[in-house]
């Protein structure tokens, strides 16, 4: 872990049950590679996985068995160790290549800018050499001007143990937001595609498909169809990610898929027990030919890990875990990321309160710090609407030291503030409840999913998740919350003092408390659960306006990501703007501009 995290929190555990094949797999890493420094029960970093892996590597050798490592994708944007450098991600390519991993993908994240997608295609994609899978993504090439595979199509390969052949894709959900220089083709005609099909008559004893794809997704399903259809008794591994959550489930009796979180706050564990060698050809009606699947989230705590693999904190740590581990080091000392803007007077929340509260980020920027930054000298008389999309809005605000890593953990995007000026105000009134309510730009095009303004955690979940009235929260609301924890049987208390302490009704941390499709039992750590609100699309900040008597007219300022819902709600109610009446309001991102509010704001806070 790095210096400054935070110490690790015991918690009771599941054991992870090894099978014949067993994965760890990674998603949404987002550039936490050094872990959460503010978070007890995530902040080992990309060294400490890497000590994990060899020392899971070794178990596997030694029981002749196989473990693979899978990544699927947005493993950038999102942390200052990635977006903090100019150019970004300056050490994050050398860091993330030290993990050894066997099947790897693209994320919707390494190609909203056409630099990211060229650093990937240019770094990560030769780092992980025949690793590294594009089922359905191109690159086109600066030079030439041709488009051509981003990596190879698919792989075929054995394991290292029992000679398992593998034939293995890499798919990307029908993202339409990347810059030109790639081309994503979408899932239903690449397989259609005849090297697809060719692929999925290979003689093989499975079939891993990941992507970075939400594994409830359609996209999923119709591959998962595909596949099936030439291969009835083939078992067929899904590894997906995108929705940032934890999730499992199986498409029939012979495949099983898992997602597994995001921002390195999870090490997603699948093993399947029985003769994989025999299962293509052996059907799932007879004892001898059944398969069994397991998932588990690991909680990238440390205490965990020495947990899984039986050390401690002298034995865990390989060589190689703690170089990499220096790296972090180093690259966070040279980006300045503890650099401190000010503190935050105390936590500030995305779905862990309900919106708007006091304590939601989301009425603080509402409130606070939209009508402050949202100024712009020629017009600051004028007054008008502010529409940011909630899902701009990555992280929660912590009590305490707000630094350079926090601005890109909250706030990672370069997302501007546009406007239109002078919209008639009874046009421009209706434009929030429209976007926030879906109406008819709900049923437009595939990629204009409203949801897609909000966070990805709120995709699929439609009602608060609501775990106490009273949430007794300690005065950093993470941790230390006494709860009951019922009698299940797969926990095991973490052995020595701690054993002693969960036969006492131990302390519960806050955490994941997943439910997923196969069941409760899915968290390798027992927590105290948290609750979750759900949160519009967007918010609204009304500034400059007089008590009491509407304007006529408005400034309808919006960030830039949201400007093609904004137009459609404007065409709705009765407004016809293009993307021609767009202007630039402020010239800073939003991201430095909150940062110069928290400056001016919150360094009193520091103080105290
Ligand atoms: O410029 C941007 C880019 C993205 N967003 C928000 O992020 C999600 C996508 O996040 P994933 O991690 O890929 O799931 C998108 O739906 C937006 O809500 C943004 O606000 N601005």
């Amino acid at each position: 872990a790095q210096p400054s995290a935070a110490e690790p929190v015991a918690a009771p555990m599941r054991d992870l049950r090894w099978g014949n094949l067993n994965f760890l797999h990674t998603t949404d890493t987002h550039g936490w590679h050094g872990g959460h420094l503010q978070e007890s029960q995530f902040s080992a970093d990309w060294g400490d996985y890497v000590s994990f892996a060899e020392h899971m590597r070794q178990t596997a050798d030694a029981q002749g068995v196989d473990l693979l490592l899978v990544d699927t994708g947005d493993r950038v944007e999102g942390n200052g160790l990635y977006d903090a450098s100019s150019p970004k991600g300056e050490y994050y390519y050398d860091i993330y290549r030290e993990q050894q991993v066997d099947i790897i993908c693209t994320g919707n994240h390494e190609l909203y800018q056409a630099s990211t997608a060229d650093q990937e295609h240019l770094q990560t994609v030769p780092n992980f050499k025949s690793n590294y899978i594009a089922s359905n993504l191109d690159y086109i090439d600066p030079e030439s001007g041709n488009r051509i595979p981003m990596s190879q199509r698919y792989r075929k390969f054995q394991t290292r143990n029992q000679k398992l052949d593998i034939v293995a894709f890499g798919f990307l959900f029908d993202f339409t937001g990347n810059a030109n220089n790639t081309v994503v083709q979408p899932v239903k005609e690449t397989i259609r595609e005849q090297w697809f099909q060719g692929a999925i008559r290979e003689q093989t004893d499975l079939f891993v498909v990941i992507g970075h794809v939400g594994i409830q997704m359609r996209v999923f399903k119709d591959i998962f169809a595909a596949i099936r259809q030439q291969n009835p008794l083939t078992p067929i591994l899904f590894f997906g990610g995108h929705v940032h959550i934890r999730d499992a489930t199986a498409y029939d009796s012979n495949s099983f898929a898992i997602a597994s979180g995001r921002y390195f706050e999870t090490i997603g564990w699948m093993s399947v027990t029985g003769d994989l060698k025999r299962a293509a050809n052996t059907p799932f009606s007879t004892d001898t030919g059944a398969l069994s699947f397991q998932r588990r989230y690991i909680d990238n705590n440390l205490y965990g890990l020495y947990y899984h693999t039986g050390l401690n904190l002298s034995t865990f740590p390989t060589e190689h875990g703690r170089n990499v581990t220096a790296m972090i080091v180093k690259a966070r000392k040279e980006l300045d990321l503890d650099y401190s803007f000010g503190c935050a007077p105390k936590d500030y929340w995305m779905s862990r309160t309900p919106y708007p509260h006091e304590d939601s980020i989301y009425t603080w920027l509402e409130k606070e710090v939209l009508p402050a930054v949202a100024v712009r000298d020629n017009r600051k008389d004028i007054p008008r609407l502010v529409i940011m999309n909630t899902g701009a809005i990555r992280f929660d605000i912590f009590k305490g030291s707000f630094t350079r890593d926090s601005t890109h953990i909250v706030s990672p995007f370069l997302s501007v503030l546009n406007y239109i000026p002078d919209v008639p105000y009874r046009v421009a009134r209706n434009v929030i409840r429209m976007i926030n309510n879906a109406g008819p730009i709900a049923s437009s095009l595939y990629d204009m999913d409203p949801r897609f303004m909000g966070p990805p955690e709120q995709f699929e979940i439609h009602e608060p998740i609501i775990y106490t009235k009273d949430n007794n929260n300690n005065d950093n609301g993470r941790n230390d919350r006494e709860d009951e924890y019922g009698s299940q049987p797969a926990q095991k208390p973490l052995g020595g003092k701690e054993r002693q302490q969960s036969e006492k009704k131990p302390t519960l941390v806050q955490g994941y408390t997943t439910r997923d499709d196969i069941g409760t039992d899915g968290d390798d750590a027992v927590h105290a659960p948290i609750d979750f609100y759900t949160v519009p699309n967007c918010i609204q900040a009304e500034v400059g306006f007089a008590p009491e008597s509407p304007p006529e007219t408005v400034d309808l300022l919006f960030f830039d990501f949201i400007q093609p819902w904004v137009l459609l709600a404007l065409k709705y109610s009765g407004g016809s703007y293009t993307n021609e009446d767009v202007e630039l309001y402020v010239d800073d991102t939003f991201t430095e501009l909150m940062a110069s509010w928290i400056e001016e704001n919150w360094a009193e806070h520091c103080k105290a």
